[in-house]
């Protein structure tokens, strides 16, 4: 017996033939998860990329549990969570969107949204609702993001930029330092100098406080520059994986090359299908 064995860290995140079909057995039927196998060790910051309705929020999603599977097992920190409902796993996980408008209140002043996620327990274990200790607190860390919002705390947030609202939901995602960090498009819908600011700010938070995160892009410079993993989404599976070294050699002229191999692939598949319905239909 190899005495030198060690037992490699439980993943923080393990999907086992995930399965999910939309509208089944109707002509919109779509298969966004076709036996998705993933798994994600703890710490880990994973870039997800892939074209269009390749299945990429869909994984963020049923990590959440925005919907239930059809099939296979979702493991959260070292639990079963395929049957629980989104609320129960959202204790264990933080998320931004791409719309910097979802997640928090527009009229409500930041102050009395980061209130509001405190009373609703996303800051458990801090009684300062509204108070003195929060107003503090919130202002040290809003100074940090230096956006100048720290003399903005009483301003509703619907007054803020885009960047700002996205800083801020990011800063609210991530107090209390979540098991998993769910990122979807959360720069897409911004200006280029805004999208900068808020992966600079995103990028730090991560190294900080050790996040393990999931974080879907479609910029090839963001995953090039960022993360330690990145895997390539086709069809409702994993097809790249890349990591370590071999991440950290990919350029963004080596990326677009493995799209440019999937798009052609496709239009391999088209064809066939095309020859196929001629022969037979
Ligand atoms: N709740 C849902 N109900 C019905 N269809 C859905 C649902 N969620 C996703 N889909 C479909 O599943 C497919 C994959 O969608 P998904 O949003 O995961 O793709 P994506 O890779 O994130 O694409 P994009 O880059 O365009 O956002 C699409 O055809 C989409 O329309």
């Amino acid at each position: 017996m190899n005495t030198s064995t060690t037992l490699a860290a439980a993943p923080l995140v393990r999907l086992s033939q995930v399965y999910k079909t939309f509208h089944a057995g109707t002509v919109n039927e779509v298969r966004p998860m076709r036996g998705i196998n993933l798994d994600i060790a703890e710490g880990a910051f994973v870039i997800v990329l892939g074209g269009n309705g390749s299945g990429k929020s869909t994984l963020l999603n049923a990590i959440a549990g925005s919907f239930a599977i059809d099939a296979g097992r979702i493991e959260l920190d070292g639990q079963d969570v395929s049957t629980w409902p989104e609320h129960r796993r959202a204790a264990l996980i933080g998320r931004v969107f791409q719309n910097p408008f979802s997640g928090t209140a527009p009229n409500m002043s930041i102050l009395d949204n980061f209130s509001l996620a405190a009373k609703r327990g996303k800051f458990r274990g801090l009684s300062w609702a509204h108070s003195r200790q929060l107003r503090d607190e919130l202002s040290d860390r809003v100074r940090e993001l230096k956006m100048g919002m720290e003399d903005r705390l009483d301003s509703a947030i619907g007054s803020l930029s885009g960047g700002q609202r996205q800083a801020l939901t990011l800063l609210m995602a991530t107090w209390l330092k979540p098991r998993l960090l769910l990122l979807d498009e959360h720069t897409a819908a911004l200006d280029p100098k805004s999208a900068d600011q808020v992966i600079a700010l995103t990028d730090r938070v991560i190294q900080r406080e050790g996040l393990t995160t999931l974080m879907v892009t479609h910029s090839m410079q963001q995953a090039v520059n960022l993360g330690d993993r990145i895997i390539m989404m086709h069809r409702g599976n994993v097809l790249h994986d890349f990591r370590d070294a071999q991440k950290q050699r990919l350029r963004v002229d080596d990326l677009l090359a493995h799209f440019e191999n999937v798009r052609r692939r496709e239009l391999l598949d088209e064809s066939a299908a095309d020859m196929l319905r001629s022969r037979y239909l």
